[in-house]
């Protein structure tokens, strides 16, 4: 097992101190080279369980094991070696603004270089042809040598994945991927991501909205709601009414029939 997680419990250090836990009583076994897809609605926890599983959010209680160690008993050093074998893909990557999108690529290889090559590496780029080839992978080839402010948010995102690549991570860890995507790319972005974790046995967690698309590609599901886990099954195994459950009762609240007094017209660009 590449996980396992026993009764976990997480809390954020931000959260009220009588805020529900973000994760409560959590189990959870996942084997090296699984493929599952995190399923949930909006603040189910979706992003605090992958957070957690890439050892940057310290359990509050319950048994956590990544490797066969808890992360949390290692020195720091130990931590951030284990670290280097997981790959955390944020919803928004955090790229520098003004970096190009090569140099933004590689950094993925910064855990692996000394001090010193990660240094030359910022002023000129190691290994271009392999930020190229990654990038090409997700149809961004021709971005190379753009700067990262200057992409669309699907393409940022997509550069986030291009990152992935060029890691040697055994277990990627992707937050909503295609949220910013058209179907077309979203279709081709899930199968290049899958397809990278199958030819190199890496564990794949990913999170999505997409239910649909979970159901078609990813053999296990887990369906995450306030913080607990509905259901854990093959996907042969969920059903429309699970899903419907899962998902049940959200909904937007309504504001105030009279939030605010307004005045009968309002100038173009006004500002309250
Ligand atoms: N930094 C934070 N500080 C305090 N509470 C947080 C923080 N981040 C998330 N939470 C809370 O933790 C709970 C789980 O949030 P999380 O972002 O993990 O959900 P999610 O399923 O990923 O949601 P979404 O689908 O909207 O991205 C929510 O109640 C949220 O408000």
């Amino acid at each position: 097992m590449t996980y396992r997680l026993e009764n976990l419990t997480v809390r954020h250090l931000a959260a009220k101190a009588d805020a529900l836990p973000a994760l409560a009583g959590l189990d959870l076994g996942i084997a090296a080279g699984e493929q599952l897809a995190l399923i949930g609605p909006s603040g189910a926890g979706k992003t605090t369980l992958l957070a957690t599983l890439a050892c940057a959010h310290r359990p509050a209680a319950g048994g956590f094991e990544v490797f066969g160690q808890d992360p949390w008993a290692l020195s720091q050093g130990a931590r951030h070696r284990l670290r280097s074998r997981l790959f955390l893909a944020p919803q928004t990557p955090p790229l520098p603004p003004r970096q190009r999108v090569v140099t933004s690529v590689l950094a993925a290889r910064l855990p692996y270089m000394s001090l010193w090559q990660a240094f030359a590496s910022l002023v000129k780029p190691r290994d271009p042809d392999a930020a190229h080839a990654a990038l090409s992978r997700f149809g961004l080839g021709d971005k190379l040598y753009a700067r990262v402010d200057r992409l669309s948010g699907g393409e940022r995102q997509r550069c986030g994945l291009a990152r992935l690549l060029l890691s040697d991570a055994e277990v990627f860890l992707v937050d909503e991927p295609i949220s910013a995507l058209d179907p077309t790319l979203a279709q081709h972005t899930l199968a290049t991501l899958q397809r990278e974790a199958a030819s190199r046995s890496a564990l794949l967690v990913c999170s999505l909205h997409q239910v649909e698309m979970a159901r078609a590609h990813f053999p296990r599901l887990v369906g995450l709601r306030a913080g607990r886990i509905v259901f854990d099954l093959p996907r042969e195994q969920v059903s429309d009414a699970m899903i419907a459950a899962l998902y049940e009762n959200e909904h937007v609240a309504q504001p105030p029939e009279h939030p605010h007094e307004s005045p009968d017209r309002i100038a173009v660009g006004a500002c309250f």
